[in-house]
């Protein structure tokens, strides 16, 4: 990492953690109000906690298998640029391969009101298995923003020729008290797909509620969707940007119990929330163009 980037960070209140997760950098900003942890491997937001609380996103411990695809569960996962398994290649791994690979710290400052600023970046020529995987050049970026809360700016640019076919998912693990407890707000009337449930379609009646056993797409979803958590005393406030899709996911127990890369207790622990554009709402990127997807979150006391 070059000296400049390092100095910066330092000025932020920064620190590197060298190859601390598959022998990739973490990049760890500690500050008065939050502590925010980015890994470079798998280009990943880690962790948010802002000061006094738990932590907004849940980090498994169960590491996963220490193959090319294994994974650990954990922080906001980049799924692109398919959702899901590969309609071409059963080999290629599920959910796209921006989530496999090292990613490049280029930029490190404050936006204008102070929030700090971190972005890393990956390219189709950063390795060779991702030109095997697939066929276009492009550009990733993504543009972390610090402050009262967190937001991840993701974008992809198609540098390619060709118009660029994307499904894509920040699959986003909040960290919750409980997923029985744990309620989403704002999908009332919201058509989604039930993967739990051979696919079917059905209309969300209400909020969601227990997170448990869930494996859905909301399909062209709102904008603005609050992850509520009595057990924790808050709730998770969730703006999106570029997103038509909402895709909750927990994997409840007898599913849990059968991953090897997840411990049993784990489902527990989290809500998936991803901001997505999945099924009808996958698009294409015109040959020059570039799309942006961005979440932000903050959380709120209950009772405030
Ligand atoms: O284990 P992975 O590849 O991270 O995926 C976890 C889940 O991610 C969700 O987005 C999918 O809808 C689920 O079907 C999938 O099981």
């Amino acid at each position: 990492m070059n000296a400049q980037l390092i100095q910066e960070l330092e000025a932020l209140g920064g620190e590197i953690l060298p190859a601390s997760l598959r022998d990739c950098d973490e990049i760890i900003i500690d500050q008065p109000s939050y502590t925010a942890r980015i890994a470079l491997w798998g280009g990943h937001l880690v962790s948010f906690i802002p000061a006094g609380q738990p932590d907004l996103l849940f980090q498994s411990t169960n590491e996963g298998a220490q193959t090319r695809f294994g994974r650990r569960h954990f922080g906001v996962p980049v799924c692109w640029p398919w959702f899901g398994a590969n309609a071409e290649d059963e080999d290629f791994p599920a959910h796209g391969l921006a989530r496999y690979f090292r990613w490049e710290l280029v930029e490190v400052g404050r936006f204008k009101n102070g929030d700090a600023k971190i972005v890393i970046r990956l390219a189709s020529e950063d390795h060779p298995l991702i030109e095997e995987m697939w066929p276009h050049a492009f550009e990733l970026r993504q543009v972390f923003r610090f402050g009262e809360g967190f937001s991840v700016n993701f974008s992809a640019a198609n540098l390619s020729e060709a118009s660029m076919p994307v499904s894509e998912a920040l699959h986003t693990y909040f960290k919750v008290g409980s997923q029985e407890q744990a309620q989403v707000v704002g999908l009332d009337g919201v058509t989604y797909i039930d993967k739990f449930n051979e696919g079917k379609e059905f209309q969300q009646s209400g909020s969601v509620s227990p997170c448990d056993t869930l494996d859905r797409v909301y399909v062209n979803a709102p904008n603005s969707i609050e992850l509520v958590d009595p057990v924790l005393s808050r709730k998770l406030i969730i703006e999106t940007e570029g997103s038509e899709s909402t895709v909750l996911w927990n994997p409840g127990e007898a599913l849990a119990k059968l991953r090897t890369d997840l411990e049993d207790h784990e489902y527990q622990e989290f809500v998936c929330v991803e901001t997505a554009n999945a099924l009808v709402n996958r698009y294409t990127i015109k040959p020059g163009d570039m799309h942006q997807l961005r979440v932000s979150v903050k959380a709120e006391a209950l009772d405030a």
